[in-house]
């Protein structure tokens, strides 16, 4: 059964016509070039961006939805974590924001910051941060309200090799564990190979492909030869 549902999903400069069906606990990877529309598709789940069609969650209907009731954990590719504030409380801004209990955050905090191996950055302000540490900031921030559904915009974009190596190991790990359906947009084909259960070929603002990493390996729509191409096997 469905557990994200966007039926006939059009937006007024970017998506045509998409309809797909993500199941409890996949991660999908969304692959296509620059101005293809993923950024857009993640926006149109999170509520953010305006559409037509129907988007579904658990068979809800989620179009009257706001962001912030979507039960969703989101980190964009330009991470925008709050300059004046610490690790941790760019972690627990969203749990004071939805009053949570106030004697339950610190510990609630502490938690993430293990899981995510970054208590040692707790009091260290976003300007002090690598790229790859404001990364993993950022999943915690996305994850601290434990949602169900997880959306990473080109989350390791500008790391270098080995720290998104390292990273994306960790989303693997933490997807399971936290029993997240994930959504992951990429236009590296390595990273999608490393991390989907499906890949989605996203062009000109089309679904043009779905399927499996091997399918969409041996039998890639043209639009993403040069992909595979690019990622030396
Ligand atoms: N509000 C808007 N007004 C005009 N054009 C828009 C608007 N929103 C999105 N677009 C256009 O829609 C297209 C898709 O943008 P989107 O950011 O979804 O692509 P993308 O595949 O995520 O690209 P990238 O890999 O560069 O992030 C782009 O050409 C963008 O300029």
């Amino acid at each position: 059964m469905s557990f994200i549902r966007l039926q006939n999903i059009t937006t007024p400069y970017c998506l045509k016509n998409i309809t797909l069906d993500i199941k409890a606990g996949e991660l999908v990877v969304f692959l296509g070039y620059t101005g293809a529309g993923k950024s857009t598709l993640l926006n149109v789940i999170a509520g953010l961006a305006g559409y037509q069609g129907e988007v579904y969650f658990n068979q809800q209907n989620m179009n009257n939805i706001p962001t912030e009731k979507r039960d969703i954990g989101y980190l964009l590719q330009d991470i925008y974590l709050f300059p004046h504030l610490n690790t941790f409380n760019n972690i627990s801004f969203a749990l004071r924001a939805t009053g949570y209990p106030a004697d339950k955050i610190t510990t609630k905090v502490e938690s993430m910051l293990d899981l995510l191996h970054i208590g040692h950055l707790k009091c260290r302000y976003p300007k002090d941060l690598s790229g790859g540490e404001k990364r993993r900031v950022g999943l915690a921030r996305a994850l601290i309200r434990e949602p169900k559904i997880l959306l990473l915009d080109e989350p390791l974009a500008s790391l270098d090799p080995a720290t998104a190596k390292s990273i994306r190991k960790e989303i693997k790990t933490l997807h399971s564990r936290l029993n997240l359906t994930t959504l992951y947009v990429t236009h590296d084909f390595t990273e999608a190979r490393e991390l989907a259960d499906k890949i989605g070929v996203i062009a000109n603002g089309r679904l043009e492909q779905i399927g499996s990493v091997q399918d969409i390996f041996y039998q890639p729509v043209i639009e993403i030869k040069e992909f595979i191409a690019a990622c030396g096997h």
